[in-house]
């Protein structure tokens, strides 16, 4: 089933997921939020985020429905996370995104109730503690998200590599190569986050994730928008508004190291 409301089941967007899986009304630590800086904390004792991503790690791109996602070879400790509030070492398996149909919308997170055009995330899991990313994604302290703005603004030449990939994911459920791709050429120059526990954002909304969600955006033009639109969503329906809306911090803190 597909869990993002196209429209052709009104059931099965973000609003209704809370009957299969009743951790969207009943958590704690639910995924996405709205950062209201003013109250967020500085916390000194945030080590720096470092993150050392190897090109050679990275196997396919594909078009799963709701995403556009490029999957990494996790089978050792080529591309990983390390610093900000964790301890040890997390393997990168995978980035996606989300966005709008338009342009003033479509990022997970919201800063100050500002959204962006859209939002990268890549997904890193407890390698130290757990065997692969399913385990590790049932577990409080099983995965880290870096989560980064995307801002309409200049064209992103190293967006543009990725977009040139979609044609061979036009339709759902398709996959291909896509190997050699840095995926540190999407982040920005300054790795300033804020983070705090929570969840996926997408059903099972497993309450397993720290998020570590960078203050400064990445670059986007319009025209590369519409090719993430040009995508095709379950029911060859066009792939847009994949985002889920925030949701209650109840009593969360969240900090930043900046
Ligand atoms: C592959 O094996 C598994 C096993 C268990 C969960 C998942 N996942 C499902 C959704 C999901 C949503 C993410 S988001 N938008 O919060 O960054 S990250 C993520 S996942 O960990 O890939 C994959
Ligand atoms: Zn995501």
């Amino acid at each position: 089933t597909s869990y993002w409301g196209q429209g052709v089941i009104p059931l099965t967007g973000p609003s209704s997921w809370h009957q299969s899986f009743p951790v969207a009304k009943d958590g704690s630590r639910q995924s996405p939020v709205d950062i209201r800086n003013e109250e967020t904390e500085r916390d000194p004792t945030l080590q720096p985020l470092v993150l050392k991503y190897d090109p050679r790690s990275s196997k396919t791109i594909a078009n799963n429905g709701h995403s556009i996602q490029v999957d990494f070879d996790d089978t050792t400790d080529q591309s990983v996370l390390k610093g900000g509030p964790v301890t040890g070492s997390y393997r990168l398996r995978q980035f996606h995104f989300h966005w709008g149909s338009c342009d003033g919308r479509g990022s997970e997170h919201l800063v100050d109730g500002a959204s962006f055009a859209a939002e990268l995330h890549l997904v890193h899991w407890n390698s130290e503690k757990y065997a692969d990313v399913a385990n590790a994604a049932i577990e409080p302290d099983g995965l880290a998200v870096v989560g980064v703005f995307l801002k309409i603004g200049a064209a992103n030449p190293a967006l543009q590599k990725l977009l040139d990939a979609f044609d061979s994911v036009q339709k759902e459920n398709t996959k291909a190569d896509f190997k050699n791709f840095d995926p540190s050429t999407l982040l920005p120059p300054c790795l300033d986050f804020w983070t705090y526990l929570g969840s996926l954002t997408t059903p099972p909304l497993l309450e397993s994730v720290i998020w570590h969600v960078l203050k400064e955006p990445i670059t986007v033009s319009s025209g590369q928008m519409e090719q993430f639109r040009s995508l095709k969503f379950t029911a060859n329906k066009p792939m847009q508004d994949n985002f889920r809306p925030p949701q209650p911090l109840k009593g969360r803190k969240v900090r930043r190291n900046f």
